[in-house]
């Protein structure tokens, strides 16, 4: 019988559910008296989480999932953000979670204490719930610690707004001085107002104010545990310690799903395809391309990457999602690819490369035929790739990803750049010529990146083994979980 229960609240998107259930896994593999339970917010349209959270309440036998019964709220498309609807649906489910905490409070009183709620960047409306039922409440952070020193920072930028920052419109943040970059905590470099998320950019959407009542919740915590380890993120664990109100951090990462992706895949013999298709190949000779569990580029943009790749002569493997419908849709896999693809491509490269729309993407990286990965930046993403030691050419599209590709290739050398400041929703197109370059050097140009990549690769490992900087972490959090009060 387990003595301590901890509770996660994520929402419900592939990027923090799957490194919050291997991390409620990690706690009580490395202590058996822990049990995890995780709050999910359903979402129907999300066929791919819903198969996640199948698989893994089968094959997870420790950790418990209570998914939220539906709440009235108005359609999400009338929402301006998909932020502005999850968070005020994280918001009506506040009661509910509470009902449930102290329901099983109450009934394991005598075996088992409640000894923490973790609740993600976004579900911060759930610290009152901790509150109320005097639980400890723990931030669960799946992005990196730079853009939590940028979340503690934003209370700090909005009010020199009105001074500091101003637009012709007023809607979108920029510096009054054009040459003005913005020195946030947890970056070396000044940053580039470019490179912030375009949510946060537009100040008169709700986007924004949500960002900002969520970052300005964060201090309420006992502390920050983040999917990051001290080696990759050294600099910006110092820097948000020490320029920040942060109680703690914690980084207690890589938490991956290494074993995950096919088993979890509603079509396995199609990912089982994929996988067959790259033994085929020889070592680091295919190039990877993917852009998250929400990204998706438009079909000119699509043209000049299906131009790029032919004229750089490599091998690829290139995952192509067509743009969601609904604004709380994922994107999904094309009916058929070749409509959308200049003519004669798919022939033409037909003994070098694969087409295909979702891929099990740790498998891939894993796979030694992969000798570089054109990636969105997803912080997920990063951490695979630097854990199996495969360099990325960086394509930020959307949330925190700018500052993710800034981060590696500005400040950690560990990426080539494609861009790091592109924007899907500006009409911004990578020409064929980029991509084309970008992709030469990711896979033959710069042996620097590599090596620091395969030693980052090593640390990753280390950081995760019995005394490494990570599993001391996650020490110290549950001596702190599990301590009398
Ligand atoms: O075809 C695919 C696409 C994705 N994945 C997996 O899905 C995850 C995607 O995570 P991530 O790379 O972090 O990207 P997003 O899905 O875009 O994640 C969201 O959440 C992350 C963590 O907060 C943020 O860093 C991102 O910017 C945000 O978009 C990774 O584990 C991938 O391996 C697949 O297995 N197959």
């Amino acid at each position: 019988m387990s003595k301590y229960q901890v509770f996660f609240v994520s929402t419900p998107g592939i990027g923090n559910l799957v490194p919050t259930v291997e991390f409620a896994q990690r706690l009580i593999h490395h202590d058996p008296r822990i049990s995890s339970t995780i709050f999910i917010i359903s979402l129907s349209q999300r066929p791919i989480v819903n198969s996640y959270i199948q698989s893994r309440a089968s094959t997870y036998s420790g950790v418990n999932f209570i998914h939220l019964p539906p709440v009235d709220t108005p359609s999400p498309d009338q929402y301006q953000s998909s932020l502005g609807y999850l968070s005020l649906l994280i918001q009506k489910h506040k009661l509910h979670v509470k009902h449930e905490i102290d329901k099983l409070q109450r009934t394991e009183s005598d075996s088992a204490r409640v000894c923490g709620l973790l609740v993600d960047m976004f579900s911060t409306s759930m610290i009152d719930v901790a509150n109320e039922l005097n639980i400890p409440c723990y931030l669960y952070y799946a992005s990196p610690v730079s853009f939590l020193g940028f979340m503690l920072h934003l209370p700090v930028i909005d009010t020199q707004l009105a001074t500091e920052f101003i637009d012709s419109d007023n809607e979108m943040i920029v510096p009054k001085d054009a040459a003005t970059e913005l020195i946030i905590p947890g970056f070396a470099n000044p940053l580039p107002p470019k490179v912030l998320p375009s949510s946060v950019l537009k100040r008169k959407k709700d986007g924004y104010s949500w960002f900002l009542y969520h970052a300005r919740r964060y201090v309420e915590t006992k502390g920050v545990v983040v999917n990051t380890y001290r080696e990759l993120e050294q600099y910006a664990i110092n820097s948000v310690a020490a320029t920040t109100k942060v109680p703690e951090v914690f980084p207690v990462g890589p938490v991956l799903d290494l074993a995950g992706p096919i088993e979890w895949h509603p079509d396995r013999d199609q990912q089982h395809n994929i996988m067959k298709w790259l033994d085929d190949q020889p070592r680091s000779s295919v190039v990877f391309l993917c852009f998250g569990s929400m990204g998706s580029l438009g079909r000119s943009q699509l043209r000049e990457i299906a131009f790029g790749l032919e004229r750089s002569g490599f091998r690829f493997l290139w995952s192509i999602r067509e743009p969601p419908k609904g604004s709380l849709d994922l994107p999904s896999d094309y009916a058929n690819a070749e409509e959308i693809l200049p003519e004669g491509f798919l022939d033409r490269t037909a003994e070098i490369g694969l087409i295909c729309g979702w891929v099990p993407q740790v498998t891939i990286l894993a796979n030694e035929a992969i000798g570089g990965f054109v990636s969105h930046c997803g912080w997920n993403s990063i951490l695979e790739s630097l854990w199996y030691g495969v360099p990325i050419a960086t394509w930020p599209i959307y949330a925190e990803q700018q500052m993710n590709a800034f981060q590696l290739v500005k400040e950690l050398g560990l990426a080539v750049e494609i861009r790091v400041d592109f924007r899907n929703e500006s009409g911004d197109l990578v020409l064929a010529e980029e991509v084309e370059r970008g992709i030469k050097r990711l896979m033959d140009g710069d042996d620097e990146v590599r090596r620091k990549v395969k030693e980052m690769s090593k640390k990753s490992k280390m950081a995760v083994m019995e005394n490494g900087s990570s599993y001391a972490s996650l020490k110290s959090l549950i001596e702190k979980l599990t301590a009398e009060i």
